[in-house]
């Protein structure tokens, strides 16, 4: 075998020394300096055997090369040409033929040369492969690294774990010095002061003892130790161990008795079920709870109350990235968040508001019911919130809302009212779904529970004033709020009652399911149709806490009622609760959100910044003007008429305006001369009656 075609393309590789291998190359005639002069040799011998001078053993040369022929003409060559041919025959000999002809000293076996080259090429090879496969080289190196590496990392994981731990156990003998559980008396423990867990248990022990005495205080509570006492003790522990600020926990606690207030705690602490709502504008439930069954979800129907909602218990993929979810065949929405939208019940074809609507859960919700008719005006406050509600609103293929971004307290009915419903969800503390939002239990203070009610007030009055009591279908506003504090429930009700006499709560149709409002709480007495309104736990109904009250516009606000709306409310409460009388309707025209209001009426965008920039969507009318004129050109032409006729009625309209104001100038010239004329007249006439006037005298006379 001589030199692999390998070797031809991609000529020498470097020595293996030069790469380090440290395997020592045989010796070949193109490196041991002697090929040439061993060529000379060869190139004589042929001459002797032409010219019958050959030795033998140079004829046996050649015929151990049959390759090499001589040409016969050859002979009569002179021996002074032999340093010449030598060079000749040294240059012009191939390179296969040479190599061929570099035959080790005493070794003429071809074999022998072949495998010597085989030998060679194998360790080129061998070094090409090192240099072609270097990445296989270089992952072994990695991966050695990368087993130094997770040791190092291992090692360092454990150091962080060990001082994480001394850190938890630093932190945890001080909580068991904050909690001072040492000192309890109610329940004999073990040594309280060790570890967290044994701390959490007896804190758990202690609190569920805590309220079976409270439960049955007078056969099972320590005489020497008062109710209050108690309830104290309680209230103390549920801070400790669910993480509430104290202000907080005495509230909700205050809802329910000692045992249903621990369940209540208890819920809070456990996830609610997801559930999705069907979009019925794009399917139907049976349809996508097939689809996604095969896709490896696990549901079910969230209950018999609804038609729409289906419960999730397993999934093998993510619900916010299904084909179906991005097609908008359902959207996520807590089981509790279709409860207003049902009590609210859209019918087709009419003009609904929803106050606070982002992201959009109850916005799309009735889009569904009212089967894309009528018009749906989606508001939110916050603009962020809003550009995900128009998301939304796209995805679910809604197509009959529009959105407006605005503060609801100022803008409605200010800019827009007559609605036939209006749909209230208020901005609110969340105590209703503190499962999924923990933050809640220590961001909410007592001043939240004094700016939200006096907030959602002021929304409501404005949701009531925005409806048409004379609507043929509706008249309903339903108020509802993820919150289960009466101040931001009942309270608002009846205060909204009280200001507007001409509003009655009505049942929320929503059946049996959830728990009639308080009537009664804390020494305030509510009106007794409060108890039409529904509260939803999640202890009782295992869905997040929520309120939905519906009211009925009965007919229009009389004129001297004691009433209030957005601004006269927030003034009447600055007057502890008497609203100013007179400014009802009239929000504070210097309000930054009423100038912002007069800006949109005056043409500029609501979102309108100070230095004018347009930070939310706006309107050019110039830039409006093509879809305008195509939209009237599809318009006449879907009515037979010619479509042309726009841009001609425009030219003509034109035209005519300016021939109108030229026929009106021309008029209006003609009167002045007539004007100036009948003057002329006038006065020649009066001039000559005057004579003729005398005449007729005189003519009177002499008859
Ligand atoms: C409970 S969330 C509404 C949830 C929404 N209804 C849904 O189902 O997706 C309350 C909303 O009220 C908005 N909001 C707060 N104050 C407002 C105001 N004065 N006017 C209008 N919207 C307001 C908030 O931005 C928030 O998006």
């Amino acid at each position: 075998m001589g030199v692999g075609n390998r070797m031809k393309k991609q000529g020498m590789p470097m020595s293996l020394e030069d790469m380090g291998l440290g395997r020592k190359r045989k010796s070949t005639a193109h490196d041991s300096g002697s090929g040439p002069t061993k060529l000379v040799k060869l190139d004589r011998a042929l001459r002797q055997q032409e010219n019958e001078k050959k030795t033998k053993k140079k004829s046996k040369l050649i015929n151990a090369d049959a390759q090499i022929t001589v040409p016969p003409s050859m002979p009569d060559m002179a021996e002074d040409d032999d340093d010449i041919e030598e060079e000749i025959v040294a240059e012009d000999l191939s390179d296969d033929a040479a190599q061929e002809l570099q035959l080790p000293d005493g070794d003429t076996s071809p074999s022998s040369s072949a495998s010597d080259s085989v030998l060679d090429s194998d360790i080129e090879d061998e070094a090409q492969q090192k240099a072609i496969f270097s990445e296989d080289e270089d992952s072994d190196a990695i991966e050695t690294l990368n087993a130094a590496n997770i040791e190092g990392l291992s090692r360092k994981l454990d150091q962080e774990q060990a001082q994480m731990e001394a850190e938890a156990q630093e932190e945890l003998e001080d909580d068991a010095l904050h909690t001072n559980i040492a000192d309890d008396n109610l329940l004999d423990g073990p040594d309280q002061t060790t570890t967290l867990t044994p701390d959490l248990k007896l804190l758990h022990s202690r609190i569920t003892e805590t309220v079976r005495v409270l439960s049955d205080f007078t056969k099972l509570a320590d005489k020497s130790r008062s109710r209050a006492e108690y309830t104290q003790q309680l209230l103390s522990d549920i801070c400790t161990y669910y993480g509430y600020i104290p202000y907080l926990a005495e509230k909700l606690f205050n809802l329910f008795s000692p045992t249903e207030a621990f369940a209540f705690f208890e819920a809070n602490e456990r996830p609610r079920p997801i559930v999705i709502r069907t979009n019925t504008l794009r399917t139907n439930r049976r349809t996508l709870a097939q689809s996604l069954i095969n896709r490896g979800v696990q549901l079910a129907p969230v209950g018999k109350w609804s038609k729409i909602g289906l419960q999730i218990y397993d999934t093998s993929v993510p619900l916010g990235a299904t084909p179906e979810y991005l097609a908008g065949h359902y959207i996520l929405q807590a089981a509790s968040s279709f409860l207003p939208v049902m009590a609210l019940a859209p019918q087709p074809h009419e003009r609904i508001l929803d106050m606070a609507s982002a992201p959009g859960g109850k916005t799309t919700h009735i889009a569904a019911l009212t089967r894309n008719t009528g018009a749906i005006f989606a508001n939110d406050a916050n603009k962020s919130r809003a550009k995900g509600l128009i998301g939304n609103i796209h995805r679910l293929g809604c197509k009959n809302v529009v959105v407006t971004n605005y503060d609801a307290r100022a803008a409605f009915p200010t800019i827009l009212g007559g609605f036939d419903r209006v749909l209230l969800d208020a901005p609110c503390s969340g105590t209703g779904v503190i499962a999924k939002d923990p933050s809640v239990k220590t961001s909410k203070t007592e001043r939240d529970f004094l700016a939200l009610p006096h907030m959602q007030k002021q929304l409501l009055l404005a949701a009531i004033d925005s409806v048409d009591h004379a609507s043929k279908s509706g008249g309903y506003i339903v108020y509802s709020t993820c919150s289960v504090t009466v101040e931001e429930d009942e309270q608002v009700v009846q205060y909204a009652l009280n200001k507007r006499p001409n509003v009655q709560i009505v049942d929320t149709g929503l059946g049996t399911f959830g728990t009639p409002g308080f009537t009664a709480y804390q020494g305030k007495t509510f009106t007794h149709t409060m108890n039409l309104t529904r509260r939803y736990f999640p202890h009782r109904e295992n869905v997040d806490g929520f309120f939905v009250c519906k009211l009925k516009k009965t007919g229009p606000l009389k004129t001297g009622t004691t009433n209030g709306s957005a601004s006269a409310s927030a003034s009447a409460s600055a007057n502890g609760g008497a609203p100013t009388i007179g400014t009802s309707h009239r929000p504070d025209p210097e309000s930054p959100k009423m100038a912002e209001i007069n800006g949109a009426l005056s043409g500029l965008p609501p979102s309108t910044s100070a230095n004018g920039t347009d930070t939310f969507g706006g309107f050019n009318s110039d830039e409006d003007k093509p879809y305008i004129d195509k939209a009237e050109r599809k318009w006449r032409k879907a009515r037979g008429l010619d479509p042309a006729a726009t841009k001609a009625k425009a030219k003509q309209n034109q035209n005519q305006t300016g021939k109108v104001n030229g026929a009106k100038e021309e008029q209006r010239k003609v009167n002045e001369n007539d004007t100036k004329t009948g003057k002329e007249k006038g006065t020649k006439q009066a001039a000559e009656a005057k004579p003729n006037g005398t005449k007729k005298e005189k003519r009177k006379k002499t008859e």
